[in-house]
């Protein structure tokens, strides 16, 4: 036990909101492992106060027992001081996994930062933004930084892109990153379940609404919320998503009461926001508090560097796939030899199945080519953008069911339903 004496001196005061400057999760220790500071990441994290943290233990805070600092039979990973790599996975309070990566000063204080492991990602991804292309570099850089912040972020691109991805390294990239990731599709929503999704309602607000529902602004509370498609969002809903935006209130369908959210608002579409601002159908106040931090994501024909270290990613998460690594020769020629109007999706269905069909052999470049496009040709057919003419004939070819046909087209059945209601609105 070491005496008073040898305690390092009391942190400054303020120093917890200072760390606030740190993004990640991240705590104080003293000699004793108590927590000295702790910026308001950590405290999210951990589900407490930051003053609930403050002279906490070890024992309680990391490793989930009752007690004040270690004493059990394992050593302590503060007691390791610095960690190289990937750090250390503990199971914090409340059964939580953490990552810790510690950093060890010569003046007695251990500093922590904790990354919440394992909840709500795709299995075994770790959410990385893959490829090499200058614009993707471009792209991450910009990312990190409007991260640190709590700006309100517009992604902008194509479907099939990657923006719900973009969406979510963002999240995981921010302070807000222990906290939940709640996902809407205005595009697959009618105008009143918007509202209801978004807002919640009280029990009675309307016929059906026989209890009360918390909407996806509470449940993001801390976190983050990405609104996907924000241009097919009705004019009506606009106003009161710019009014939540700027007071950080909202109020529950057919109740009285304001209701206080911390939400940061990561907002994406593959429309014009500015053209429709122009056409009515987009409030200009809404379009310029969204874009405050436009990001636009390229297709993937502008960087086809990223092709191979996409496919290869895919090829990896596929069962077996990785057998065929690294893509060279004419499957990686083939690879590169078409233009992905469904862009990285297309990519990832295209490699999936192809290496479902390759089995037990070799890769071989017909395995790229989708049924509709070549009958079973030797290559890849070059393909256009999707076009009523391409989706009638795969929904012909395909009995009317939507799913099968957006595999065949190579985009999401949320897209193909997005392009077919526009069809039908003569959009
Ligand atoms: N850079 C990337 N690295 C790894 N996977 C990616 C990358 N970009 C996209 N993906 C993957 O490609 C698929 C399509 O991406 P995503 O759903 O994010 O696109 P989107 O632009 O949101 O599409 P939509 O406009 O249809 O909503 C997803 O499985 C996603 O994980």
């Amino acid at each position: 036990m070491l005496s008073l004496t040898e305690t390092p001196a009391l942190m400054p005061p303020g120093l917890g909101e200072a760390m606030d400057l740190i993004p990640e999760a991240f705590l104080i220790f003293d000699r004793d492992h108590r927590v000295v500071a702790a910026n308001t990441a950590a405290a999210a994290l951990l589900s407490r106060s930051r003053e609930a943290l403050l002279g906490r233990g070890c024992q309680e805070i990391l490793h989930g027992r009752p007690g004040p600092s270690c004493s059990g039979p394992e050593r302590c990973p503060l007691e390791a001081g610095h960690t190289a790599g990937p750090g250390v996975l503990v199971e914090a309070a409340g059964g939580a996994r953490l990552r810790l990566r510690i950093t060890a000063s010569p003046a007695g204080w251990t500093g922590v930062f904790l990354q919440p492991e394992g909840h709500a990602r795709e299995a075994g991804d770790d959410i990385s933004l893959v490829g090499h292309s200058a614009a993707l570099r471009g792209l991450m850089d910009m990312v990190e930084r409007v991260a640190a912040t709590q700006a309100t972020v517009l992604l902008l691109g194509e479907s099939g892109v990657g923006k719900e991805r973009v969406a979510e390294y963002l999240h995981r990239r921010s302070r807000r990153a222990g906290g939940a990731l709640v996902v809407v599709d205005c595009s697959t929503l009618g105008e009143s379940l918007i509202e209801a999704e978004l807002f919640g309602y009280e029990k009675g607000a309307f016929t059906g609404a026989d209890r009360r529902k918390t909407g996806l602004f509470e449940a993001a509370h801390g976190g983050t919320l990405f609104i996907d498609e924000v241009g097919e969002m009705p004019l009506a809903l606009q106003s009161k998503l710019l009014r939540a935006l700027e007071t950080s209130r909202i109020r529950r369908v057919g109740g009285t009461g304001y209701i206080d959210v911390d939400v940061r608002v990561v907002a994406a579409t593959h429309r014009d926001l500015a053209a429709m601002v122009g056409e009515g159908g987009f409030r200009q106040d809404l379009y310029y508090r969204l874009s405050a931090f436009p990001v636009r994501i390229p297709p993937l024909r502008e960087r086809p560097e990223d092709i191979l270290p996409l496919a290869e990613h895919f090829l990896r998460q596929a069962d077996g796939g990785a057998r065929h690594l690294p893509l060279e020769g004419a499957v990686a020629a083939a690879l590169q030899g078409h233009d992905y109007p469904g862009n990285v999706r297309e990519l990832k269905n295209m490699v999936t199945r192809a290496a479902i069909l390759a089995g037990d052999g070799p890769l071989r470049p017909e395995h790229f080519a989708m049924p509709e496009a070549d009958g079973g040709g030797a290559a890849p057919a070059r393909r256009g953008r999707l076009d009523p003419g391409r989706i009638r004939a795969a929904l012909a070819a395909c009995d009317g069911h939507r799913g099968e046909a957006a595999r065949r087209l190579g985009v999401s059945e949320r897209t193909l339903y997005r392009y077919l209601r526009r069809l039908e609105g003569g959009g």
